[in-house]
């Protein structure tokens, strides 16, 4: 049965509330109740046109002559009004208060009963489509959500892409200064020590064996570097055939354990290689950090060391205590 139907008096039904109702003149734009309000009275609409409007997103209704509303205020008492209701032209309406209503059930039941069936389902039908209206509105959230979230994954990934180095997936430069300044912005200035790694001859791998066999061999030094990197360490290309590492450490001798580490690993790999080299020898320059300090003061201070190392033929690790000062 259609929602207007319902909400429409028959020629009798009408006749019946006309003859308790009183009759109340109406002008357009003028307010009956709002939302919230508590009534008790139910209206039937004699002439002119009266709106009610569920507020949010829901649809507003328009009523016309022998429909009714604001019946739950009547049959309930005292009920919490679900709409706005207000004449949009002049009209006149019938206004039952509970004792009208009464004399009605007196005067005649069975009409009465047929009215207040009527009522019931149009308030359940309300509720269903209601259901229907919030259901589909959680789906669309649902959706909207699921979006969300594979953008936020989408944006995750291509950050990470954009902090990460693509031929050994370390850290690029960009992922080391977003490091650094977390590092700094949460304050963990305890011990950290720093080793700068550069291959020995590098360049000699690429013109002996190609391209491809060099990049594998950056690849071979990466995982060194990875593999000794522990959760909050930094492994990082710097570019090239550079590589750093930020290792948490408080002494030298820490500090100077992860770089004997890193040399004598690659030195372990280079005695299994063949003819096709996977590694080569490494030089490496390593020093405390303090991360009150800046980075291009540290990366000075390996540096240093890291240039010794080179000089001495490579392969070797050498250590640097302050920072020298510039030339
Ligand atoms: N295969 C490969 N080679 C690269 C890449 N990036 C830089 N190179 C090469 O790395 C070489 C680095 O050479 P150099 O800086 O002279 O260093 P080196 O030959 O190791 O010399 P020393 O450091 O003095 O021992 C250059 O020949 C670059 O072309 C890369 O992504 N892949």
């Amino acid at each position: 049965m259609p929602d207007t139907d319902m909400a429409e008096l028959s020629s009798s039904e009408y006749a019946l509330f006309a003859s308790v109702a009183r009759i109340r003149r109406v002008y357009a734009g003028e307010s009956l109740f709002r939302r919230g309000d508590l009534g008790t009275t139910m209206y039937v609409i004699a002439s002119g046109l009266v709106e009610l409007d569920f507020g949010e997103d829901l649809v507003s209704k328009s009523l016309g002559p022998r429909e009714f509303f604001g019946e739950l205020g009547l049959l309930i008492g005292d009920h919490a009004r679900s709409a706005d209701a207000s004449a949009i032209t002049d009209g006149e309406l019938l206004e039952l208060r509970h004792e009208e209503f009464e004399r009605l059930v007196e005067r005649s039941p069975e009409l009465i009963s047929h009215f207040l069936r009527r009522a019931i389902m149009r308030v359940v039908l309300n509720e269903q489509g209601l259901i229907r209206r919030l259901r589909r509105r959680n789906q669309d959230l649902q959706a909207a959500l699921d979006s969300l979230r594979a953008t936020t994954h989408q944006l995750s990934q291509t950050e990470a892409l954009i902090r990460s180095d693509e031929l050994t997936g370390l850290h690029n430069r960009r992922g080391l200064v977003q490091h650094l300044q977390e590092r700094q912005r949460n304050h963990a200035t305890t011990g950290l020590g720093l080793l700068l790694v550069d291959c020995d001859r590098f360049k000699h791998v690429n013109d002996e064996h190609g391209h491809l066999v060099g990049d594998r061999v950056l690849q071979g030094v990466a995982n060194i570097l990875r593999s000794v990197a522990g959760p909050g360490d930094l492994a990082c290309r710097l570019g090239g055939d550079e590589f750093c590492l930020l290792v948490k450490a408080d002494t030298r001798d820490e500090v100077m354990r992860y770089a004997d580490f890193v040399v004598g690993t690659a030195q372990g790999l280079m005695q299994m290689s063949q003819a096709t080299p996977l590694i080569c020898s490494l030089s490496l320059g390593a020093c405390l950090v303090d991360l009150d300090g800046e980075w291009n003061d540290w990366y000075a201070r390996a540096d240093a060391a890291l240039y010794r190392a080179k000089r001495l033929g490579g392969n070797r690790v050498e250590w640097q205590d302050d920072t020298p000062a510039p030339a």
